[in-house]
C-alpha cells in the first residue's frame, strides 16, 4: 500500500549552527518528490533527519500517518524508510551478493531474500554478483546502494543526490526505474538533487531549500520559471 511521509515543522543543528529551520515537506503516495538546491543549503541534513540518522531539535517526522519521535534509523527502515545515502556508502571488499544481502539486517528471517525487481531493473547487478563492491563503476555502484535499499522492500525509498557524478546511460537507467518503481509498485519516492533535468523529467512535486529553509513548494514544471531556475544557478 502506498503512504505518505509528513515532515512538520523540523529544527537541526550542528553544534549552535541551525541547518533546518521549521522545515516542512510532504512525500505523497506513489510520487516522486524531489528537494532541490544549491550546495550546503541543507538537502542531505533533511534526508538524514528524517532516516534519523541525525537528530532533530524539533518537529516530527510522520510515516503513513505515525510519529517516528526517537526512533533509530533500524526501527525506521523496519517501518518502510529505505535510504540511499549520498556518496552510496557501498562495502568496497564484501561482493555485490553481500552488499545486497547487508539489506536483510531490517528483515524478518523469512523475509531474507532479494527480490527479483533488483535485477530486473538493474540486470548489471545479476552479472556482478561475485564482484566486490568496491571494484564497480560509480554508476554501477548506485545501482548497487538502490538495490539495497529495495531489499528492504521499503514503502518510502529516499535518495541524497542519485545522479551525483554518473555518466547519463546510468542516470537514463535510474530514471527508469524510479519511475517504474512510482508507478508500476506504487512506491512513494523522495530524493534531493542538483541535477534540474532529471527532476523536470521524473518528478511529481519540488521543493526548493536555500538556507536551511524551504523557499518554494510546487509541481515539477515550476523549473521552467526563470527565477527558479536562476536561483539554483550556483
Ligand atoms: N557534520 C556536520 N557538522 C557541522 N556542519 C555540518 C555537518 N554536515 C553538514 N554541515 C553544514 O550544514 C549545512 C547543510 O549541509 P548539507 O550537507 O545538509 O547540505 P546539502 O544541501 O546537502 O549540500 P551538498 O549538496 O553539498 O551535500 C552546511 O552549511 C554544512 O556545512
Amino acid at each position: 500500500m502506498a503512504v505518505a511521509l509528513h515532515v512538520d515543522s523540523i529544527d537541526l543543528y550542528y553544534g549552535a549552527a541551525r541547518a533546518l529551520k521549521a522545515v516542512s515537506i510532504e512525500a505523497r503516495p506513489a510520487a516522486i518528490t524531489a528537494v532541490l538546491g544549491r550546495n550546503g543549503v541543507g538537502k542531505s541534513s533533511l534526508l538524514r533527519a528524517i532516516v534519523g540518522v541525525h537528530p532533530v531539535a524539533g518537529g516530527e517526522v510522520r510515516l503513513a500517518g505515525s510519529a517516528l519521535g526517537k526512533a533509530p534509523p533500524y526501527r525506521r527502515a523496519r517501518l518502510g524508510l529505505g535510504y540511499v545515502p549520498q556518496g552510496r556508502e557501498i562495502f568496497p571488499l564484501l561482493t555485490v551478493r553481500e552488499n545486497l544481502m547487508t539489506g536483510f539486517a531490517a528483515l524478518k528471517g523469512d523475509e531474507r531474500t532479494i527480490p527479483e525487481t533488483v535485477f530486473t531493473l538493474f540486470p548489471v547487478l545479476k552479472d556482478m554478483l561475485a564482484r566486490r563492491g568496491g571494484d564497480l563503476s560509480g554508476g554501477q555502484q548506485q545501482q548497487l546502494a538502490i538495490g539495497r535499499a529495495l531489499v528492504t522492500r521499503p514503502k518510502v525509498l529516499i535518495l541524497d543526490e542519485p545522479t551525483e557524478g554518473i555518466q547519463p546511460s546510468i542516470i537514463k537507467d535510474i530514471g527508469r526505474a524510479l519511475a517504474f518503481l512510482r508507478d508500476e509498485m506504487g512506491m512513494t519516492i523522495l530524493l534531493v538533487e542538483q541535477y534540474l533535468d532529471f527532476c523536470r523529467e521524473l518528478a511529481d512535486s519540488i521543493y526548493i531549500m536555500d538556507r536551511g529553509e524551504i523557499l518554494h513548494s510546487g509541481p515539477a514544471a515550476d523549473l521552467d520559471q526563470p527565477e527558479i531556475r536562476r536561483h539554483l544557478m550556483v
